[in-house]
């Protein structure tokens, strides 16, 4: 095939594949393959990169071939630096429609298969569901409420707004700058590393990569290894739905996700736990690759005396017990003050019964914990605590009931890591201080709830403390606000996601500063010889910034050239 053929033989198949559903993405992403899938050999090939420049074919990058996957073997060399450094450039240059790329180019979306090959059917039940069933005993129903109903509000999101979101965004000037034009232009990062984990392997795996495709990156999915039927669902659907060499699949363990991290990437978008998480940033570090860590944490959850302690404890026991209390963001431990204990207790009892029967072990929405190893980590925890609800178990089916701990002293087992697990350990403390001091006195986490009639006790948990986030009379939901950052701080993580934060993550906001050539006497106090006086006149227009409306700018502007021009020609030459 001749030079423009292919090149427009590619340009018509990026407007076709560039799908997700019928995900759109940024325009101006231009390079076409890093890595390509081979679903019959079961690996992901770094064989090529091409990229899209204007006037040129689509260029495959000559060096080398490193492909990773099951055998992780390197054959015939890596692309060297050098290659790797252009295709770089390359691939955040010469975009085939300048204009276009500040605006999505809708026909991308038109072309694309979405209404005949939906990834996610709402509804339906699926290979997803029926592939969660069997890794952590998830209803069909609870897989599309905890998992795929978040991901379709977010493709629809993208679809709605990521017009908007690739936009320039125009933004403030000084005086110096009035007349420029100033914006910041979002543009893809390259190739993004996703690892998923595996408590909600869909959700936390697409969410990432649904951002990554809509800021116009190439991603690698490499959903977690514990989760083993949803990984090798994702490996076999995925390359079905969506592009393969833009969004290879790789599957494997800790070696193959290791290979993978040798690997260069613009981004790596972790999710999982916080020791690993220092390994992830120590690979990335290695190529000065910004990372996104997802991590975890012990959630605390304040319970004050003022509240309505039933309500605030049904709320509490959805959040723990939803998917066997394996949730990131689950409420870890209980804080109140003794007097209550008792009666948390109770209201928490109630609503396992009203949720899970008396039998969750037989209950369709109780889930399991993810694998023995794990089961026996949890179990650990209860040797030196309280059993107050809950506490049977069965080893062979991973199942441990919904347990309320009481009486938790700081320094029991159950205290020492995140649980990730249905335990509800009640740790009684004597006042709001004190709490506030508990909190501070652990690692960031990554929620932090509490339950009260009142405000005061709100805000000062919000001034007093620091978490991922904040969430008042209510657990979980704040995941479900696609406005809203998701993410750590300090030992729960780094970066955040959701909605249009996954974009700004996964782009380059890139600075512009378009200036004509004209108005040359303006600059003269910039040019040696330096003076007091050019001083004076340059602190007064960079200092100054303008807030001053359409009209009083442009007012602004053409009294201030004509001044500054008057003046700088009479007394600075
Ligand atoms: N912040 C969030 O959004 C979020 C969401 C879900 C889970 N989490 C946290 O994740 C943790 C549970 O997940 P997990 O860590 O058990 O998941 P996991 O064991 O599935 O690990 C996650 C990923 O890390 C890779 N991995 C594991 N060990 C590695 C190593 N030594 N080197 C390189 N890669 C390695 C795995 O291949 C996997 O893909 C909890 O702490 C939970 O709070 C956080
Ligand atoms: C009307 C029903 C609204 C339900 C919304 C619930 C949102 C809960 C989200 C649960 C968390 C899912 C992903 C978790 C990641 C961390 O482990």
């Amino acid at each position: 095939m001749v030079a423009h053929e292919k090149q427009s033989s590619l340009r018509s198949k990026q407007k076709t594949d560039v799908t997700f559903g019928t995900l759109p993405c940024q325009a101006n992403a231009n390079f076409k393959s890093v890595f390509s899938f081979d679903p019959v050999r079961g690996c992901c090939e770094q064989t090529q990169a091409r990229v899209w420049v204007e006037g040129e074919a689509w260029n495959p990058i000559p060096a080398g071939r490193a492909s990773c996957g099951w055998d992780l073997t390197v054959e015939g060399g890596c692309l060297c630096a050098a290659d790797k450094d252009q295709l770089q450039r390359r691939r955040l240059s010469g975009c085939p429609d300048r204009e276009g790329s500040q605006r999505p180019n809708a026909d991308i979306f038109k072309g694309c298969p979405g209404s005949s090959r939906r990834w996610l059917e709402p509804g339906r039940p699926s290979k997803q569901a029926d592939a969660i069933k069997k890794d952590l005993n998830k209803s069909d129903v609870g897989t599309q409420l905890y998992e795929t109903l978040g991901l379709e509000g977010e493709i629809s999101l993208a679809i709605r707004k990521l017009k908007d979101w690739a936009a320039p965004r125009p933004v403030e000037k000084n005086l110096l700058t009035l007349s420029d034009t100033v914006y910041i232009q979002p543009e893809p990062l390259g190739v993004v590393l996703i690892i998923g984990a595996w408590n909600y392997p869909w959700a936390v795996t697409i969410q990432p990569l649904i951002g990554a495709i809509a800021a116009g990156n190439a991603a690698v999915v490499k959903p977690s290894e514990v989760c083993v039927h949803t990984a090798k669902v994702m490996e076999d659907l995925l390359p079905y739905y969506i592009d393969k060499e833009l969004y290879p699949v790789v599957t494997g363990g800790v070696s193959e996700t290791q290979e993978l991290l040798r690997q260069r990437f613009d981004h790596i978008f972790y999710t999982g736990n916080s020791m690993v998480g220092k390994v992830i940033m120590e690979a990335a570090a290695k190529h000065l690759t910004p990372v996104t860590l997802e991590l975890g944490g012990k959630s605390p959850c304040y319970i004050d005396k003022n509240c309505d302690i039933s309500i605030a404890c049904r709320r509490v026991a959805w959040g723990k017990y939803t998917n066997c209390g394996q949730t990131c963001i689950a409420p870890d431990y209980v804080l109140c003050d003794p007097s209550i204990q008792d009666q948390v207790i109770e209201e928490v009892k109630k609503s396992i019964k009203e949720f899970y029967t008396e039998k969750p072990n037989t209950c369709p929405d109780y889930g399991r914990i993810i694998n023995q190893r794990h089961f026996k980590r949890i179990m650990a925890m209860l040797d030196d605590s309280t059993i107050a609800v809950g506490g049977d178990n069965n080893e062979s089916d991973c199942y441990i009931a919904p347990t309320v701990l009481k009486d938790v002293k700081p320094e029991s087992k159950v205290m020492q890591e995140e649980i990730f697990g249905p335990l509800l350990p009640i740790l009684t403390i004597s006042s709001l201080d004190e709490a506030i001091k508990f909190i501070n006195r652990r690692e960031k986490p990554l929620a932090l709830y509490v339950f009260t009639a009142d405000d005061k006790v709100i805000n000062r948990m919000r001034d007093e403390t620091s978490s991922g986030g904040l969430l008042a009379n209510d657990c979980l939901v704040h995941y479900s606000v696609s406005s809203l950052p998701f993410g750590g701080v300090g030992n729960s993580g780094m970066g955040c996601y959701h909605g249009k934060h996954t974009f700004d993550q996964l782009s380059h906001l890139r600075s512009c500063l378009i200036k004509k050539l004209n108005m040359e006497g303006v600059n003269s106090m910039r040019y040696p010889p330096h003076t007091a006086k050019k001083l004076g006149w340059a602190r007064f227009f960079i200092l100054k910034t303008a807030d001053l409306g359409w009209i009083g700018k442009v007012a602004l502007l053409a009294v201030l050239v004509v001044a500054a021009a008057a003046v700088l020609q009479k007394y600075l030459q």
